[in-house]
């Protein structure tokens, strides 16, 4: 195992030894503070551009599922097709793995991927410096080579266009009952399947497609990296099916982002981002608080809210937004992930909403 040593932006500096791929990388270094859940994770497109410190100490113990695919095209037990993060960051890797259905560890995984893992850092200690200082940019060096260092970069890159499907993919065509167009701007497969499996034909759109020319029931707005402010494509087309004030709009995470911003909303970055499985939400005009899960770094402004938009749910932490819903038409949305994968499913019924409202 080679030596490396994380170096944050303020100079902070953690050492610790490679079990993954062997390249210097650079990245948004940001934390997760769920227990499990690496493969979902790692494959969430999402990360892209980021390097992901666990705060759970063991880390690879369950190894790594095997990446097979469903007759609809979709990984059975992935996210999405590879690994979207730069480079995982934990505090003590296991090579020994014991799991159903485990195929290979943690690390020959990262290696076939090209994608760096470092053990040995304190990831406690890490995330109180990310707490203090806010998320910071980071980059994983080889102590024998340091002056092999990639400069990071990530305000401002467009990563929803690095991740995005390039065309127009079906699913279910003509075997659902109602057709869901599903702007993917980075989309984690476990949302196709939570549609799938209530019978809607989704009709999977690049990020920038124009697709309101297409003959559909209702509008879902995907997951996706980077920062919103990037995709204003997506805004202008969001905007263009609005005229329509009868069709159904979900979105989730960056959906509820570009969702918020066509409404007129802003966004803003938030300290260090909402990354675990035990976000308290609480619905708005109830008592009712949900667990969910969670990886965003921006958020929605309420304060900026129209006045025909409310906020749906309300982090119950730091009182962030979490979603928004129109007053009079269909059209509302999450900032957490009610397709949990990883996480708790409690609010998968949002899926169900949407789905009736078709
Ligand atoms: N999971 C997501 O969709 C994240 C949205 C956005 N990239 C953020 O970090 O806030």
């Amino acid at each position: 195992m080679r030596n490396v040593t994380l170096i944050l932006d303020d100079g902070s500096r953690f050492h610790g030894k490679s079990f993954g791929y062997e390249k210097p990388v650079a990245g948004e270094v940001v934390f997760n503070t769920a227990m499990s859940g690496y493969p979902e994770s790692l494959t969430d497109p999402s990360y892209a551009g980021q390097l992901m410190t666990l705060t759970y100490p063991l880390v690879g113990n369950y190894g790594v599922p095997p990446f097979t695919i469903e007759s609809n095209g979709l990984a059975t037990f992935m996210e999405s097709e590879r690994i979207h993060a730069e480079a995982i960051i934990v505090s003590d890797y296991s090579e020994d793995f014991s799991h159903w259905n485990a195929v290979e560890s943690l690390s020959d995984w990262l290696k076939r991927e090209q994608v760096p893992g470092i053990t040995g850092i304190d990831t406690r200690e890490l995330t109180k410096v990310l707490r203090e200082h806010g998320v910071m940019m980071g980059k994983i060096v080889f102590d024998d080579e340091p002056e092999n260092a990639p400069e990071a970069i990530y305000a401002g890159v467009n990563y929803v266009d690095k991740v995005s499907c390039k065309e127009v993919i079906r699913y279910n065509e003509g075997a659902g009952k109602k057709k869901v167009v599903l702007v993917d701007c980075g989309v984690k497969t476990n949302i196709i399947r939570c549609l799938l499996k209530r019978d809607v034909e989704v009709i999977r759109v690049p990020w920038d497609y124009d697709y309101n020319g297409l003959e559909f029931d209702g509008l879902f707005i995907s997951n996706g990296p980077g920062d919103p402010d990037t995709c204003d494509a997506a805004v202008q087309n969001i905007r263009k099916a609005m005229e329509n004030e009868k069709l159904p709009i979900f979105g989730i995470c960056m959906g509820n982002q570009l969702l918020s911003k066509a409404g007129g909303a802003k966004i803003y970055k938030l300290k260090y981002g909402h990354r675990s499985h035990n976000q308290p939400v609480r619905m708005v005009g109830t008592e009712r608080c949900f667990i969910t899960s969670q990886n965003h770094g921006y958020a929605v402004d309420n304060n900026t809210l129209t006045e025909d938009w409310e906020p749906l749910f309300i982090n119950m932490n730091d009182g962030s937004n979490e979603g928004i819903r129109h007053k009079k038409n269909p059209w509302f949305s999450a900032q957490f992930h009610p397709e949990a994968a990883s996480g708790p499913t409690d609010t998968e019924f949002l899926f169900d909403e949407f789905v009736k409202l078709l």
